[in-house]
């Protein structure tokens, strides 16, 4: 089967001035087939953002391409969403307003519209908070409401920048699976970027470790548990295998 996302041999070298260079990202190969949730991790500055934003059409690689359904990306896409660490809703806009944004610019009809973001809404688990403004909102529910927009504008592919790193512990394993429960439900490709190596084993169906300097593909590590992910799972001695293995690639890749 042909590959959702194909990053093929993408390099990324940005230049320092005075004719330097640095190569962020050095020939990144990876298929992702469709409905996949992959998982990024790796150590700061090992490339992780350049490639996600090289996916998401927000930046040019220096050689190599990336494909989406055969088609070369070249600039966003409503195809591709993006959920970065910072939430980025509009504070003067409530929940559902936030939620139905994309979908106004879309063009869609008012009532379908509510209904669409009511839709993504409950299923992100803020009813409630329908009529509530950001600034009313915990950080962990403004993620929810930024993953229910990015969700109702149907993208087939979800491209995820740390979207937990600003919450506390507790949130983040609510929101982890509450994110698979909708992954579940709505399947959709899913390239997430984590520092956090409990979190890419228990999201993804494989990690992949990066290396730094140059920024490139250390090692691919296939979670062979299923799914549904459970909290049994997260204290298995399976999974506790599986996280040694990803930290020692991440922490250190000489040897592994
Ligand atoms: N616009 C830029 N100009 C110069 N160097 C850059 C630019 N963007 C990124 N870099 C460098 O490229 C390298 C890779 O950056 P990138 O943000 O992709 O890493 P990362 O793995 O996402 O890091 P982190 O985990 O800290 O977010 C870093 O060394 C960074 O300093």
């Amino acid at each position: 089967m042909r590959p959702k996302i194909s990053f093929q041999d993408v390099s990324r070298r940005f230049d320092l001035g005075g004719g330097g260079g640095f190569l962020a990202l050095d020939r990144f190969s990876l298929d992702v087939a469709d409905g996949e949730f992959i998982t990024v991790v790796g150590p700061s500055g090992c490339g992780k953002s350049t490639a996600m934003n090289i996916a998401a059409g927000l930046l040019r690689p220096s050689s190599g391409r990336v494909l989406v359904e055969d088609a070369e990306v070249d600039g966003p896409g409503p195809e591709r969403g993006v959920i970065f660490q910072q939430y980025a809703l509009f504070p003067w806009l409530t929940v559902r307003e936030n939620v139905e944004f994309g979908l106004r610019v879309a063009g869609m009809a008012a009532r379908k519209r509510r209904e669409v973001a009511d839709h993504f809404i409950a299923l992100v688990g803020l009813s409630d908070f329908a009529d509530s403004l950001p600034k009313t909102l915990s950080g962990g529910m403004k993620q929810r409401c930024a993953i229910a927009r990015a969700y109702a504008v149907n993208p087939k592919i979800l491209l995820m920048d740390e979207p937990f790193g600003a919450l506390d512990a507790l949130t983040r394993v609510n929101l982890q699976d509450q994110l698979l429960r909708t992954w579940s439900q709505e399947r959709r490709t899913v390239l997430f970027i984590t520092h956090d190596v409990d979190e890419a084993v228990y999201l993804g169906s494989r990690v992949i470790v990066m290396a730094a300097r140059p920024g490139r593909l250390h090692k691919v590590v296939p979670v062979d548990l299923p799914y549904p992910r459970t909290e049994e799972m997260r204290l298995s001695a399976g999974f506790t295998a599986l996280r040694n293995e990803v930290w020692r690639s991440v922490y250190h890749p000489a040897e592994h």
